[in-house]
């Protein structure tokens, strides 16, 4: 979104994985100009790269879009393109490989079968003085640490203005779910005093990728602490995480990040819809248009006191069989959706005190439930605050489903329940159905892309953000 946009507020990087940047004319321009100039989606970076890099003009950005794709089309490698010494070496899909009908390359796996007894037993080499550990997230002191080292290492937006702020109740439940791992919780401590470093983790889950399904690990949370940055440590603890999910049988992994690494399946966008647009012009999240004026935009971003839709009320354990029906019919129209259970409803999905919000709607003739909204609370911190406000108090959509009313009635009583729980802003991704509420309901288009990634697993083509269902936390 512009900064002189209509709707009077341009949004900042809402900090989740954001990682690019609205930098005024040139860039919305050159965007223009590359969606014009060229169809394939993996140039794109190089767009942000060239831009971030050289402040190109329009037409040398275009340029350097025209010949890296004449270059991937012939799967060479442009100067542009830059090389990743880890990534390279990993089961993943490769920029500029040759996926055209008649080629070799099919969907699937992409390394051979192997065994988990040849999984080799001990992790990869440390820098001296640090050794690995598992965090046990059921202890509150490891909870304690965890929450520490990524209030003040974890992800940030380009501009280092606001970062994640992960509550403990929300890391408890984030790593959690039935039937995890504790040894996928891999920490690296230095050996003296016990600091925690760096960590990343796995989970365990099922998905369903264009109509196979997938016993895998959602990986997240990878962050080292800033003082130990550059040093290849994250190849480590990839490798690391690899190891522990390789030695329980799992092949295959899904994560999601902001910036480009060898191969996205999809690239979504953040959107942001202001519900306390004071704040946010106040902390620096929301800049208001060139003519606009604060009253305007108050007017513009009100809404109404309590939801509209009746019968709408919070899920209860006794819907956990219903929602679990409802939203399993749901995901199978995309191509790219978690499969879940009973019992995975139930930990992801029912209500739990500032951690994740859900909603259900019942028809009170057949005891359906017809509809299904749900919203988790992930505030950031605001890293230089000038302002009495020290956190962001931000609202990201989860899985929504509407069936008795069009969804964007439904998500407008999300906006609603979220400003009545004294968020400041909603958040939602281009994925899924969201398209149809994103400018209806005032949402504004952010300025950091989220990637999705497979490991160990290839498809042919990329996926529009609307083909995928994953929401990861
Ligand atoms: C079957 C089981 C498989 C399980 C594993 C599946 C894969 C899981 C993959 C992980 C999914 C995580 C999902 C999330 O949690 S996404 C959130 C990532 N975290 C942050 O952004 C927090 C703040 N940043 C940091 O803590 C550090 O900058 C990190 C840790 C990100 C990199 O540390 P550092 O800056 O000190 O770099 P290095 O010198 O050690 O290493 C440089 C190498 O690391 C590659 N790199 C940089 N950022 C990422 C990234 N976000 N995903 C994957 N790789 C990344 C980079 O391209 C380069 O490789 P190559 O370009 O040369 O090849």
């Amino acid at each position: 979104m512009r900064a002189d946009a209509d709707a009077d507020a341009a949004p900042r990087a809402a900090s989740a994985d954001a990682n690019a940047r609205v930098v005024g004319a040139d860039a919305s321009d050159a965007r223009d100009a590359r969606n014009d100039a060229v169809r394939g989606r993996d140039v794109e970076g190089d767009v942000d790269r060239a831009r971030d890099g050289d402040a190109p003009t329009v037409s040398s950005v275009v340029d350097a879009l025209v010949k890296h794709h004449l270059a991937e089309r012939e799967g060479k490698r442009t100067s542009r393109m830059p090389s990743h010494e880890f990534w390279e070496t990993q089961p993943v899909r490769q920029f500029g490989e040759d996926t055209s009908r008649g080629a070799e390359l099919r969907e699937g796996p992409i390394d051979p079968p192997k065994l988990a007894s040849e999984t080799s037993e001990s992790g990869g080499a440390l820098p001296p003085g640090y050794e690995w550990c598992s965090c046990d997230m059921t202890d509150s002191r490891t909870q304690e640490e965890v929450y520490e080292l990524l209030t003040n290492n974890y992800v940030e937006d380009d501009d280092a203005m606001f970062r994640f702020q992960y509550s403990q109740e929300f890391l408890k439940w984030a790593l959690r779910p039935p039937e995890y791992h504790g040894d996928w919780h891999v920490g690296v401590r230095l050996k003296v005093t016990q600091t925690l470093v760096a960590f990343i983790t796995g989970v365990p889950a099922k998905l369903r990728v264009k109509g196979k399904e997938i016993d895998l690990a959602e990986i997240n949370f990878l962050c080292i602490h800033k003082k130990l940055r550059s040093k290849r440590i994250a190849p480590t603890l990839i490798k690391e995480i690899t190891r522990r999910v390789n030695a329980k049988d799992v092949w295959q992994a899904t994560y999601t990040a902001g910036v480009l690494l060898p191969k996205p399946i999809s690239k979504a966008r953040y959107w942001h819809r202001s519900l306390d647009i004071k704040k946010l012009v106040d902390i620096g999240f929301t800049r208001l248009g060139r003519d606009a004026s604060m009253s305007r935009a108050v007017q513009m971003f009100k809404l109404a006191a309590k939801p509209k839709s009746e019968g709408l009320r919070h899920m209860t354990e006794a819907d956990v069989p219903r929602v679990t029906a409802l939203l399993s019919k749901y995901l199978t129209r995309f191509a790219v959706a978690p499969i879940m259970n009973e019992a995975e409803v139930r930990h992801w999905l029912l209500p739990r005190e500032d951690v994740v919000f859900s909603y259900v709607v019942e028809d009170e003739k057949t005891n359906k439930i017809t509809d299904f909204v749900s919203f988790y609370n992930l505030p950031s911190q605001i890293i230089h605050s000038k302002t009495k406000h020290k956190t962001l108090k931000a609202a990201y959509s989860y899985y929504n489903v509407a069936t008795s009313m069009p969804l964007v009635k439904l998500m407008e009583d999300a906006l609603i329940l979220a400003r009545n729980n004294a968020f400041d802003v909603f958040n939602a991704l281009d994925l899924m159905e969201n398209e149809s509420f994103l400018s209806a309901l005032n949402f504004g288009i952010g300025d950091g892309n989220l990637h999705y990634y497979l490991y160990n697993w290839r498809i042919l083509e990329d996926l529009e953000p609307s083909e995928i269902a994953l929401v990861l936390t």
